[in-house]
């Protein structure tokens, strides 16, 4: 279902745990800041909406989208974290750099999760233009950064014990 089809701000956390004893980490890309700026806060928000204490919220900035995977390989690799939420925005340019990035930093957040068995949360806008960008970042079709707080809690509502 595209996006635009569903707003990335209405989760559904029927049943999730009470995470206030869960630790949270947010690594955020430093690229386009303005709009990874508004996934953090939306992310930050929906954390504590949905029970997470402000001071199990750690947060690490990294450069990149690239960057992000040993951001969260650095942050899951704590016995402390418990789930890790990552949040970049790759703008398609004028070359195929878009396509690596991506490839790599979807991949790579991937194997994280994979390698520490904990959620490793892809919250990655991969859109064609700023505008795209901001619609997802708290616009008309919500915030990327809410969902990926609500998938990082519903992941550990359902990890087995
Ligand atoms: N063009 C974008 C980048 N490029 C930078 C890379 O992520 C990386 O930091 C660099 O290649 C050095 O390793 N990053 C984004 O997050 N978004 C972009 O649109
Ligand atoms: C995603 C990118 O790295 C991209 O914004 C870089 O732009 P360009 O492909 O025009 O060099």
């Amino acid at each position: 279902m595209a996006t635009s089809l569903k707003n990335l701000s209405d989760t559904n956390v029927k049943g999730i745990k009470d995470v206030s004893g869960f630790k949270f980490g947010i690594v955020v890309a430093e690229w386009n800041e303005e709009v990874t700026e508004a996934l953090y806060s939306g992310a930050f928000e929906t954390l504590l909406q949905l029970g997470a204490t402000r001071e199990n919220i750690e947060r690490m900035n990294v450069p990149g989208s690239f960057e992000l995977t040993l951001g969260a390989q650095w942050m899951a690799k704590r016995e402390d974290i418990d789930a890790v939420i990552t949040l970049g925005c790759v703008i398609q340019g004028e070359t195929r750099h878009f396509d690596f990035i991506c490839q790599a930093c979807a991949q790579g957040i991937t194997d994280v999760g994979l390698k520490y068995d904990k959620p490793v949360v892809f919250g990655v806008l991969t859109p064609d233009t700023q505008k795209q960008a901001m619609d997802r970042a708290g616009g008309k079709h919500g915030n990327k950064g809410d969902e990926a707080a609500a998938t990082a809690v519903k992941m550990l509502s359902v990890k087995p014990v």
